[in-house]
Formats: C-alpha cells, structure tokens, sequence
C-alpha cells in the first residue's frame, strides 16, 4: 500500500456514473464528481460542483476514462488503494458486501438479467477498475443486502409458493444503500434520535423507491425482485397491472423482450410527459403550463404519496418522512405536493424549511405542529461504499501480508 491511501468508489446508476475519493485514513471526501445524461443525447462531467465539461460520447467507458483522467490531473491515480462498487442486485446469492473475484463477477452476471438497468453497468464499472487498478482490492456492495430482514409476508408475491421455492421469485427491495444511510442519519435530527423509531423513506431519483424501516432495519419496500416495482420512475412505469400488460402483447402483437423495453426505458415520466425522463425538464414545462408535464408529475405525485401512506402501514409506529435522492432532496414541487397528499396524517410543512437549497445538507422542512416530522437528508451512497470497501479491502491485505 502507499502512504496516502484512497479509496475510490464508483456508482453506475442508470442515467449517471457517481464517483468519490475519499481519504482511506479519516474518510474524508478529497474528490466527488459525477457524469450525468449517460445514454441521452449530452453527457458531461462535473467535478466538485465545478463547471460541467461535456464528454465526448454518452456512455459507461467515457464517464469513467474520464473520471481516471480527472484522478490523473490530481496525482491521485497511484493512491487508490481499494475500490468499492455499487452493484444493484445480489439476488439470493449476496446478502452482504464481498470482495470481488471472477467467480464474483459470474455470479453477478447470472443475477444480472433481473436488473439489466443496472448489473451491466454496474459490472462495466467493475471491469473498467479492475484493468486500471490490476491487483487493488475491489469490493461489491448491493442494493439489495439492506433488504434482508424483510419478513415472508413483505417479500413474498401472492403468487403459487413452488414459484417462490423452485425458482426464487420474490421481492428483494432497491437502493438498500442509500435506505441504510439515511435511516443512520436520521438519528441526529430532532425527534427522530430514538433507535425505536419508525420512518418512511423516499429514496426519488431517476430510480425511486420507499422503504419503511423500524429500530434501523427495512421491514418493507416498494421495489421487488426487480428494480421496477413500485413508484413511477424516469422511465420505467412502476406497479402495473400484469392483466393490462397481458392484454397489449395480444392486442398489439409485441413480444415480452419489446414489452420488457417499454415497461423500463419509454413508461415513467418520459412516457407519460412525452417530454423527457428529466424532472428538470418536466418541472420547467409544468411552469409553462405543458398538461403533459402537469399530468406526468400529478401521476408521478400521486404514487409517492400513496405507497408512502402504505408503508406507514408496515411499521410499528410513524415519526418520520425522510426525503432523498436527487429528487427528494433538489425538488421543492414534489416535496410540496407529496406533503399535501399526506394531510390525512397530519402532515404539515413549513414553506420557508422546504424552500431552503440542498446546500445546507440533512434538514426538517415539516412544521413545528406536524406530527410526523418530515426531512430531507442527502443520501451519500459512496461513504457507505467506501466503508465497506475499506473493511473488506484491509482485511484482504492483512490476510496478503500473513
Ligand atoms: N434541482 C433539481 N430540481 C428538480 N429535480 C432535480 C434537481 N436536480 C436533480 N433533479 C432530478 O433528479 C433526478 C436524478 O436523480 P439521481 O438520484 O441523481 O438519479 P440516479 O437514479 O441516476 O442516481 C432527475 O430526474 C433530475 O431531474
Ligand atoms: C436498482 C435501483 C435503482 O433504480 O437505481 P437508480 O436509482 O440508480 O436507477
Ligand atoms: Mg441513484
């Protein structure tokens, strides 16, 4: 190892590549960055909240030459010493975070094709590092490992059982990551410090989930065996009856692969704005009084609040909202009108907390008189990568060094 080790973590989303370097000793952040509009029509690079610089090409190997490129600037490439890799299913095969071997890297393939959004990208990331940083120890950390204290009756499909027990079908839950963060940091806010609390969060990003955690664990969660369940997405549909889905493929002679596109890349927001997948866009549009736009957020709304008001029904107590993700946290619209949806609960907010930027991090934005206290906390899914990352990654070198 050299003297002033870092550990890099790299999180492929479905439309970005997040990246970190954090300082192996204190963990402190010494790089951030991310490379947005991945598979759009205009990529860039932004670095420490610096000036975008457009990339050359929209996909996974540009983001992440450039990102290796932007290490190099910085004479940081030679200090990587561990590696850390959001992998978005694990199905029954990880149940936590591992060190990453090539048998790993078959068996994330076999999960793979129940996530193709994600565990493609996720794994270009992986192969990419492993040639930039031949023989630094690479660790894998699931979406999916949060969600292994859900109970049968959470995870379960009222489907026939020798499905679940022949074949494996059940749900298995998303952004366990993110959820696990989240629900650690909001610990610090006022009225939510006890380990026996109850919360419901909204992880809202181009992907978008809610989980219901008790005492710290997740008991229930809106996506399922795939990253599709559940809320409307940038482009996928979320929760849709599989009758209606039945009924297109006869009436319109599609096959399940064209319907299976549909239902993940052309439904959600950009399928029902006819707009864009982008909240930016569509929350520009909505201004403008585009009914497309209105009705892809009222749909998008509508969803949040119901599966939110759902998922209280999992807990064994309600105290809090917590809001995430690059929607939760950016977007004072859908925050405005989710709250307004969850009067029946009591929940208030006050406008000047939900007004303030997400500059000024973790934060209450529910009145004084709510209830339920409702907050936004900034996930930070590569500090948990790069905790797990550095406690596998140490573990493997002492066990080198034996
Ligand atoms: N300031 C903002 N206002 C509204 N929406 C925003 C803002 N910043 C980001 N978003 C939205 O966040 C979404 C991307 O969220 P993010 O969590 O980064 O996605 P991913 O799932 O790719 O990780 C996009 O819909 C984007 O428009
Ligand atoms: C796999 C969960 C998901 O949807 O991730 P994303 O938010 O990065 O798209
Ligand atoms: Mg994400």
């Amino acid at each position: 190892m050299n003297d002033y080790p870092v550990v890099l973590t790299i999180n492929c989303g479905s439309s970005s590549v997040k990246f970190s370097v954090l300082d192996a000793e204190t963990c402190d952040v010494l790089l951030s960055g991310i490379c947005e509009g991945i598979n759009t029509e205009k990529a860039f690079i932004t670095v420490n909240d610096g000036e975008p610089i457009i990339l050359a090409h929209q996909n996974y190997e540009e983001a992440l030459s450039a990102i290796a490129a932007e290490l190099e600037i910085r004479n940081l490439i030679d200090s990587v010493a561990f590696v850390g890799h959001r992998i978005a299913h694990g199905g029954s095969l990880f149940s936590e975070s591992v060190l990453i071997t090539d048998e790993v890297i078959e068996q994330i393939r076999q999960v793979s094709p129940l996530a193709p959004l994600h565990n493609y990208a996720n794994l270009h990331g992986v192969e990419s590092a492993r040639l930039r940083f031949p023989g630094i120890p690479q660790v894998a950390v699931f979406d999916t490992s949060f969600h292994q204290t859900l109970k049968p009756e959470a995870y379960l499909y009222g489907l026939p059982y020798r499905y679940f027990e022949e074949y494996g079908v059940r749900r298995y839950g998303f952004h366990g990551t993110s959820h696990r963060y989240v629900s650690q940091q909001a610990r610090e806010l006022p009225g939510l410090e006890s380990a026996n609390s109850g919360l419901v969060i909204a992880h809202l990003g181009n992907g978008a989930s809610v989980c219901a955690v008790q005492n710290g664990e997740s008991v229930d969660t809106s996506m399922g065996m795939t990253p599709l369940e559940g809320l409307i997405m940038g482009t996928r549909c979320g929760d849709v009856d599989f009758g209606a889905m039945a009924w297109l493929a006869r009436q319109t002679e599609q096959s399940m692969d064209d319907l299976e596109q549909v239902v993940n890349k052309e439904s959600g927001l950009l399928g029902l704005s006819g707009i864009s997948s982008d909240l930016r866009t569509l929350e520009k549009a909505w201004h403008n009084g585009d009914v497309r736009a209105q009705l892809a957020i009222r749909t998008f709304v509508h969803r949040i609040a119901r599966t939110i008001g759902a998922h209280a029904a999992s807990l064994n107590r309600f105290d809090g909202v917590i809001f995430t993700g690059g929607i939760g946290e950016n977007s004072i619209l859908i925050r405005r009108l989710v709250a307004e949806r969850l009067r029946v609960f009591g929940i208030e907010l006050d406008i000047e907390r939900n007004n303030q930027s997400n500059r000024i991090g973790q934060r209450i934005i529910s009145s004084d008189f709510s209830p339920i206290v409702c907050a936004v906390i900034p996930t930070n899914e590569e500090k948990m990568i790069a905790l797990d990352a550095l406690h596998l990654g140490r573990e493997c070198h002492i066990a080198e060094y034996a």
